[in-house]
């Protein structure tokens, strides 16, 4: 049996810190409310979605420091202790994956609320989530419905909006890893989930200019693309269809570098190396993120190039089950240096 699971309701419009109430009502969500933000994105829309659900439901809030399982926990035993019926889930992606695993775990539904376009898992079903080591991704639950208000989302820094085209154009090499592994290891592929996956890649390449105005249109366009890639990855029942060695590279440097860049500038980057890894044309994808104004190098994303080094020759140990073009056995340090070197990134 295969298990997909979706949002009931998306909105995407304007003003919508207040429309969370309708949309609880209209689901049918219990009494008691929990709204988890990060300590910025309290500011930015948290408290006042909060406030806003007050007049109608029982409500409490509590600050989120990081995705991690420590946070998760945290966020169960409020749930459990405080008797909620559901949580909304104010901020970025990782407020937004402890609220899914959290509500996973307690069995209780949550709203996603995103308050950036920077990451695909703003309607996803899995979780990424640091444990020991580095990120896991875990499965977890969609969100019951998803609020994404334009006008919270472009209060975001640009950079964030073009980190959101990063892990879009990332699909492009994870549908050519997962090919792989399906060839090569029999995995279980799902060609519609990577149609519809590389639909958003697509999108943004052709719509680059478009995005790089970061107008209302262009966050209008990156969520819309963002939350099918989210769709993509409930239909094939993991992150496959948007996660492959580019993001095995993300997730080995936020494991090692002092100050790791946002989630999807150092995807696109990978994506980049990736993809001349697969013989595929790497130069439009730098193209791509440098029209939106994305990292394309290391001096960009404001990492020492060692680090990239090192990145490059460990991710495959990040989660040796997802096989990709990374193989087995990894890079050595001198394939590694090249490949960055060849394109431009160090
Ligand atoms: N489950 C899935 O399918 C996916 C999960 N991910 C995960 O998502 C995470 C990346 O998400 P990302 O959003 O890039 O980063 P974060 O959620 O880590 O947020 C980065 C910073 O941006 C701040 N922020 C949030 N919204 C705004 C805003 N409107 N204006 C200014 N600052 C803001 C946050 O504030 P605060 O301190 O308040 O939180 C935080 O300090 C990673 O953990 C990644 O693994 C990514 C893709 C898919
Ligand atoms: O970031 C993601 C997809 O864009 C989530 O995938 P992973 O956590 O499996 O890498
Ligand atoms: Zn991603």
């Amino acid at each position: 049996m295969h298990l997909m699971q979706l949002p009931r309701e998306v909105l995407l419009g304007e003003n919508l810190k207040g429309e969370v109430v309708n949309v609880a009502k209209r689901i049918g969500l219990g009494r008691k409310a929990l709204v988890l933000y990060g300590k910025h994105t309290k500011k930015i829309a948290g408290r006042e979605v909060e406030e806003n659900l007050s007049g109608e439901y029982e409500v409490d809030g509590l600050t989120v420091k990081g995705a991690t399982m420590e946070e998760v926990n945290r966020t169960l035993d409020e749930i459990r202790g405080g008797e909620f019926d559901w949580l909304i889930a104010v901020g970025g992606g990782s407020i937004i994956d402890v609220a899914k695993l959290a509500s996973f775990k307690a069995g209780v539904p949550f709203i996603s609320f995103p308050t950036t376009a920077s990451h695909d898992g703003i309607a996803s079903a899995n979780a990424s989530i640091k444990d020991i080591g580095a990120k896991t991704s875990v499965k977890a639950v969609p969100p019951i419905a998803v609020v994404a208000d334009v006008e919270v989302i472009k209060t975001a820094p640009y950079r964030y909006l073009a980190a959101g085209v990063g892990d879009m154009i990332s699909n492009l090499t994870a549908v050519k890893d997962w090919q792989l592994a399906h060839r090569i290891k029999g995995e279980y592929y799902s060609e519609y989930a990577a149609l519809l996956s590389l639909m958003s890649a697509k999108m943004v390449i052709k719509n680059a200019d478009i995005i790089r105005l970061g107008n209302e249109e262009s966050v209008r366009k990156v969520v819309k693309g963002l939350i099918s890639c989210g769709v993509a990855m409930s239909i094939a029942g993991s992150s496959r269809p948007a996660s492959g060695a580019e993001h095995l590279f993300s997730h080995a440097l936020d494991a090692i570098a002092p100050k790791p860049a946002l989630h999807g500038e150092q995807v696109g980057v990978g994506t980049i190396i990736m993809a001349y890894l697969h013989g595929m044309k790497w130069e439009r994808v730098r193209e791509t993120l440098k029209r939106v104004g994305a990292p394309t190098n290391a001096y960009e994303l404001g990492i020492d190039p060692e680090y990239i080094i090192e990145a490059l020759t460990i991710a495959h140990t990040i989660r040796p089950e997802r096989y990709t073009i990374l193989g087995k056995d990894g890079l050595t340090r001198e394939a590694a240096e090249k490949a960055a070197k060849i394109t431009g990134v160090i």
